[in-house]
């Protein structure tokens, strides 16, 4: 008698597994090597930006005052004093008509409130005209106007990105905490399976999910141990899991996890005394994911189907490993779109379609990405996003508008947007 799996909602099942994931230990790295990293701690600001009054032009600072009635009739001249580029402060500190001759970046010297774009001077020897008049901080780039001393300025939990780097290079962050990575353990499970460089054989495939994984892995960061690739073998699979269990903070594996005969994966997660989150969730494809936790350590049991594989990855194993990394966005980003073709079949769970998603200037669209079934590679290859059609609906019409959940984006979402 084959056992009766009860499928759970998506939603459901991620709430499962994101209720077990713990935030892991935090480590410090250089910054050069903190980019696509997860803050763990947050960065504030250790001086004002700009720390000085500066010019924002190449010009000359000025006292305003001195520019009063300045016109094309009656253009005000001035005597240049001294001359500062960037780097430099300048000694003087500005008397009645005078004028420092100043490039940008440069801090504002005493008594000068404004500056004069070179463009707006005649120049004559150390003497230039104006006509027009400046008022009080005109051309000034205030002390503190980008950040104020001690400021919030990203929060720890933030992903960091091209643009964090530069604020904590501002901010003299040498080295920065960012969480630990998760250690991944990737094993592929099949009879069938051979090597991408081995040729084709009757009855064989090439193992796609294992490098597919590697890769979803990688675009995260994330690093995985290649476990190996092991044949339908209940003992040879019991054993490499037992021993990754110790040395893994979550163990995926491909393939094995249906009720079929060669199907070993549920036995093996009895023998380890795992507990069984979900083995059936009502969604397709990837609806025999399986994810189990033992001794502080994830098992997912991903479908050997690799577009299940795909999908059971980006929806469980994805935001568990960024929970882990102490990731406040754990969550595919989400949009709705314009469906651009028919899509008639019906939906007895959550459909997951590999899609096409575009946005432009007219708005959002989206399309499946060829042949969708659970066995599909090429859709995983032509798509970019999922689709997601709601479990019990049918006959989704070119022009409806659908749910859409985009993939390979660098940050996430705080929640997860759907049932
Ligand atoms: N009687 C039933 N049969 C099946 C059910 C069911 O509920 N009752 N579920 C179906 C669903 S849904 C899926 S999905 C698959 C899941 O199968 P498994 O996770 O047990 O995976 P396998 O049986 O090992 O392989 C399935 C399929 O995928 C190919 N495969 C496996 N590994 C790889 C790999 N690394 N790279 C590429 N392709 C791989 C394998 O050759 C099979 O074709 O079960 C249904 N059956
Ligand atoms: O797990 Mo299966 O992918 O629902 O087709
Ligand atoms: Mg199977």
């Amino acid at each position: 008698m084959v056992e009766k799996r009860q499928p759970i909602p998506v939603k459901e099942a991620i709430e499962r597994v994101m209720e077990r994931a713990r935030p892991l230990n935090s480590e410090i790295v250089p910054l050069d090597l903190a980019y696509g990293r997860i803050l763990a701690e947050s960065i504030i600001a250790s001086h004002s930006v700009p720390p000085f009054d500066r010019s924002p032009y190449d010009g000359f600072a000025v006292r305003s005052i001195d520019t009063n009635g300045a016109s094309g009739d009656s253009r005000i001249s001035f005597k240049v004093v001294d001359h500062i580029g960037a780097g430099t402060v300048s000694m003087h500190t500005i008397g009645e008509r005078e004028a420092v001759r100043i490039m940008t970046g440069a801090p504002l010297p005493d008594g000068a409130d404004a500056v004069v774009m070179l463009e707006q001077t005649v120049i004559d020897g150390d003497t230039f005209t104006i006509r027009k008049s400046f008022s009080p901080l005109e051309n000034v780039s205030l002390k503190g106007e980008d950040a104020k001393e001690g400021e919030m300025i990203v929060e720890a939990g933030t992903y960091i990105h091209p643009g964090i780097i530069a604020v904590m290079a501002t901010f003299g962050y040498a080295k920065v905490s960012v969480s630990k990575k998760p250690v991944v353990g990737l094993l592929a499970t099949g009879t069938e399976l051979l090597e991408v460089s081995d040729p084709l054989e009757p009855g064989k495939i090439r193992n796609s999910n294992g490098p597919m994984i590697a890769a979803q892995l990688a675009r995260m960061g994330i690093e995985y141990r290649l476990l190996g690739t092991l044949p339908d073998d209940e003992e040879a699979c019991y054993e490499l899991v037992k021993k990754a269990v110790d040395e893994c903070d979550a163990v995926i594996t491909t393939g094995g996890v249906s009720v079929g005969d060669f199907d070993f994966l549920p036995a093996i997660y009895k023998r380890l005394g795992a507990d069984v989150l979900f083995n059936k969730v009502a969604m397709r494809p990837g609806s025999v994911t399986t994810v189990a936790h033992v001794n502080n350590t994830f098992l997912f049991g991903l479908s050997g189907n690799p577009s299940a594989c795909f999908t059971g990855f980006e929806l469980f194993a994805r935001p568990a490993f960024l929970l882990m990394m102490g990731c406040d966005k754990p969550y595919l980003p989400y949009e709705k779109a314009i469906l651009t073709e028919d899509f008639t079949k019906a939906n007895p769970f959550s459909r997951f379609i590999r899609a096409v998603y575009e946005s432009t200037p007219n708005g959002a669209f989206v399309k499946p990405a060829g042949f969708n079934k659970s066995n599909a590679v090429t859709s995983i290859a032509r798509g970019n996003s999922f689709i997601v059609l709601p479990g019990g609906t049918r006959g989704f019409q070119k022009g409806d508008e659908v749910d859409v959940l985009l993939l390979g984006t660098e940050e996430g979402v705080e929640q997860w947007m759907l049932d």
